[in-house]
């Protein structure tokens, strides 16, 4: 028996590349998602975290199903939901709803934060006892925000405000899962706090799961229970948080935590709690219309050897990491990663 609630299996997503004058004409897929595993379980907090570009909004999106996958299938408590029509998602979209990165954007500046609350009730025709008005007054408190101000419109709103808007229209729905997109990337860093504070506290109080997508492994380290590491399409590592934060395997989540400036947890002595090596990448991410053969990360990776080249790495567990934590390298990082050491890795070096 499991609890995963959400699940996707081999998920992918190709953007068909057009060019061409004056008729367009295929040349290529972005691969923006390419045969990705993940189960999110009940009631837990997910973070998926990776560079600008390595397709987690698409994953997300996928999710959702607000965009309709190239192939692979996504199970929703079980139900293969991958090709579900309108009618069949209906029940389905209220339980599994979407944050989005800017709050302003996705929130109709004509409408008052009332209306915009209650649009997703409206819609699925949901009359709650006490009505509609109630109820959003009730959410607008729940998110922190004065129910007095039912009536006002966005831009009245500081930013935090404005993401807490969105998350109260997420919630109408009493949904049992959220996916938020970089909930907090565009608000000051003041401010990022107090909403993953208040995100942290709706997962523990009412249940729901979140699965958090973030580009640096810094944000999700205050929420996630589990974490996965994506990498131009791929996820390359994934496992507990802690197994991911002090046992990183995959090279990849070694350099994204090297760029994390703080000690990861100041109340662990261990010699193991902390990893502080300073890895520079070389070179950019290559692009998604043509990545590298085997391992997409090799072109960047200071261990990368023949194999690598022609061999994918299977996402397993690496000897000497914990159950459920997998990670996807030919060559992975020792079990335990010493405490401050420096890492100043040598383009030239590169194979
Ligand atoms: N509708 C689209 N058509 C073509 N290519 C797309 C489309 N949407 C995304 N892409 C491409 O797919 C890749 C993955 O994009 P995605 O937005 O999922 O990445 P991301 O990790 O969320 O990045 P960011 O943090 O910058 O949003 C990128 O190369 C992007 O340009």
């Amino acid at each position: 028996m499991t609890d995963d609630i959400l699940v996707a299996d081999g998920l992918t997503k190709h953007f068909p590349l057009m060019a061409g004058f004056p008729f367009k004409r295929r040349i290529g897929a972005v691969q923006a998602v390419d045969g990705i595993d993940l189960a999110v379980r009940s009631g837990e907090s997910f973070g998926l975290v990776g560079e600008s570009g390595c397709g987690k909004s698409t994953t997300g999106r996928l999710l959702t199903r607000l965009l309709e996958p190239t192939a692979g299938r996504i199970r929703y408590r079980g139900e293969d939901i991958t090709h579900a029509g309108r009618k069949e998602l209906a029940p389905i979209r209220s339980e599994i709803q979407m944050i989005f990165q800017d709050p302003y954007a996705s929130l109709n500046p004509r409408q008052t934060v009332g209306r915009i609350v209650a649009g997703p009730m409206e819609i699925n025709g949901i009359a709650p006892r006490g009505g509609r008005e109630a109820r959003v007054r009730e959410l607008l408190e729940v998110v922190g925000l004065n129910p007095e101000h039912y009536n006002r419109f966005p831009h009245e709103f500081s930013g935090g405000q404005r993401q807490r808007i969105g998350i109260a229209r997420a919630l109408a729905l009493e949904p049992k899962v959220i996916v938020a997109d970089e909930p907090v990337s565009a608000l000051d860093v003041s401010i990022q706090a107090q909403v993953v504070n208040l995100l942290r506290t709706l997962q523990g109080e009412l249940g729901i799961a979140f699965v958090f997508i973030a580009h640096d492994l810094a944000v999700v380290r205050h929420f996630s229970q589990r974490v996965a590491v994506m990498y131009l399409g791929k996820i390359v590592e994934v496992g507990g948080r802690d197994d991911i934060y002090r046992h990183p395997r995959h090279p990849y989540t070694h350099a994204l935590l090297s760029a994390v400036p703080e000690p990861l947890d100041a109340a662990d002595t261990s010699p193991e709690g902390t990893v502080r090596e300073r890895i520079r990448l070389a070179g950019d991410v290559p692009s998604p219309v043509s990545p590298p053969s085997g391992c997409r990360f090799r072109t960047r990776c200071w261990k990368a050897a023949d194999r690598c080249a022609t061999e994918e790495p299977p996402l397993v567990r690496a000897a000497g990491s914990a159950e459920g934590h997998l990670s996807a390298c030919h060559f992975p990082e020792p079990p335990t990663v010493a405490r401050d050491t420096e890492v100043v890795l040598d383009p030239a070096l590169r194979p």
